[in-house]
């Protein structure tokens, strides 16, 4: 039963190896997807192979890499070495296997056979290092090898002190720690304490503002107009109509038939646009008495000339500054013309541009025949500008007159509109071409603008050329 069995399993032996051969003959290589027991059969008969070459069993065991990492990984490249292993593991057993079936099984023979053992084994070490430039072991100790230095690699690198960014931290109180190529943090700091003086002054400003306390001329004007932000349920309860464009525009409870004539007479005519002018060559001939509207880029020149006149885009606006750019000049019947001056500050143009612009509106608010007054609209919000008393200053030279306007006065509260018409009139108390008071309107909401109207048809009534 044994020695049936130790048969058997000498020819299950024997057929697997024959197998291998035979996948081996062909073209001696053995594809990379034959299955695991393949696989395990190769690395022994490479142990096997090893072991021809003489060298101590126990040694050769340890030193073998797990199969696993070079039969998986570089099979391609190791099956020319197990190939020539295998062959000759081959050709061994099928040579030995004849000596027996031959019966010259003996002593001397052997020896003979063992010499020609060791002979090929050297060849096999020849060919092994000729076809292969590792051998399979060397292979495995050089995959061993890589891996640790691998590790040891990316060991290194963890290793190595990584590049910090140069921090540099300053006092910027600190004279003694001061370095070359400190200039721009210096700078940044000289720029942050100018921002915050600069913040610090708005500061005292806005506190400054509202330490200003309106007159009661004043206030009673905001509110009578209904001026500054209202909730529209103040505006229902006050009877006006909200669904209508510029609502407080809208007289519900006019009694005034004398105000409702003469607006009747002047603003109630068509406003025609007749000249524009970018040079003070083209101004038209001054037939009729003239009454400019001025002010900053987008402060609402053009929107408050539709509103007096509620002709709704006739002077065209934006939200853009600097949408107008001539000096245009709009009919208003035979007895009134409404000039809507270019502004001046911030806008969409190039400098010479705005430059020549300002010229313009200088030359014109200076030398104009027939200009009664000059209109100067500002922003209720952000008060006056110097560019503002720059003009101011002109006409003040030229004794041109004119009437201070805030206008958006919808978009403050009404205590704020109160407090910057009274700041402006405190201001330019002592100027002599000025005309009190300062006017507040809302070309949105309508507030103030009836007395504006009011306040401009006078001109037109009394003027003479
Ligand atoms: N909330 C509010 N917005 C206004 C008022 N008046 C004008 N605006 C808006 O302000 C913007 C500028 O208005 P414009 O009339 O074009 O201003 P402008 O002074 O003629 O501007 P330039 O022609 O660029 O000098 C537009 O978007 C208007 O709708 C106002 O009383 N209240
Ligand atoms: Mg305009």
């Amino acid at each position: 039963m044994d020695l049936k069995s130790r048969g058997k399993s000498k020819k299950v032996h024997y057929h697997s190896q024959q197998g291998n051969r035979s996948m081996l003959d062909g073209k001696g290589k053995v594809p990379v997807n034959s299955d695991r027991k393949t696989k395990r059969i190769f690395a022994d008969q490479y142990v096997d192979a090893e072991l021809t070459t003489g060298r101590k069993t126990k040694e050769r065991n340890r030193k073998v890499p797990p199969r696993s990492i070079w039969v998986s990984s570089r099979m391609k490249d190791a099956t020319s070495s197990t190939a020539h292993a295998q062959e000759f593991n081959g050709e061994w057993t099928s040579k030995g296997k004849e000596a027996d079936v031959l019966g010259c099984n003996t002593y001397g023979l052997l020896k003979k056979h063992n010499q020609r053992k060791s002979d090929r084994s050297k060849r096999l070490i020849q060919s092994q290092t000729k076809h292969s430039d590792v051998s399979p072991s060397a292979y495995a100790k050089k995959t061993v090898r890589k891996k640790q230095s691998l590790t040891n690699d990316d060991s290194e690198l963890d290793d190595q002190p990584k590049k910090k960014k140069r921090i540099i931290r300053l006092d910027p109180h600190d004279i003694s720690n001061k370095r070359l190529d400190d200039g721009i943090v210096t700078n940044e700091n000289t720029e942050e304490k100018k921002t915050e003086i600069e913040k610090e002054a708005e500061m005292s400003k806005n506190a400054e503002f509202r330490a200003i306390k309106p007159s009661p001329s004043i206030l009673s004007f905001v509110e009578d107009n209904l001026l500054g932000r209202r909730r529209l349920i103040e505006l229902k309860r006050a009877g006006y109509n909200v669904e209508l464009s510029a609502p407080l525009d809208n007289i519900p409870f006019s009694t005034s038939s004398e105000r409702e004539r003469i607006e009747e007479n002047i603003f109630r005519n068509k406003m025609e646009f007749f000249a524009a002018a970018k040079v003070s060559s083209s101004f038209p001939a001054p037939d009729l008495p003239e009454i400019a509207f001025a002010g900053r880029s987008n402060v609402g020149k053009s929107s408050l000339l539709n509103a007096l006149t509620r002709q709704w885009g006739v002077a065209r606006t934006s939200d853009k500054p600097g949408l107008t750019q001539t000096i245009n000049f709009f009919k208003l019947g035979s007895k009134l013309c409404l000039v809507d001056l270019p502004g001046y500050g911030f806008a969409y143009a190039k400098e010479e541009v705005k430059d020549a612009w300002e010229e313009l509106v200088k030359e014109y608010v200076s030398t104009r025949v027939g200009l009664k007054r000059v209109c100067l609209l500002v922003d209720t919000k952000w008060g006056m500008k110097p560019r503002d008393h720059e003009l101011i200053d002109l006409m003040e030279r030229y004794q041109t007159r004119y009437q201070i306007v805030l206008t958006k006065t919808d978009v403050v509260f009404p205590i704020d509109v109160a407090r910057r018409a009274m700041q402006i009139e405190e201001r330019l108390k002592a100027n002599k071409s000025i005309v009190q008071p300062v006017m507040m309107v809302s070309s949105k909401s309508g507030a103030g603008i009836q007395s504006l109207r009011t306040v401009l048809t006078k001109i037109a009534r009394f003027a003479k050329l």
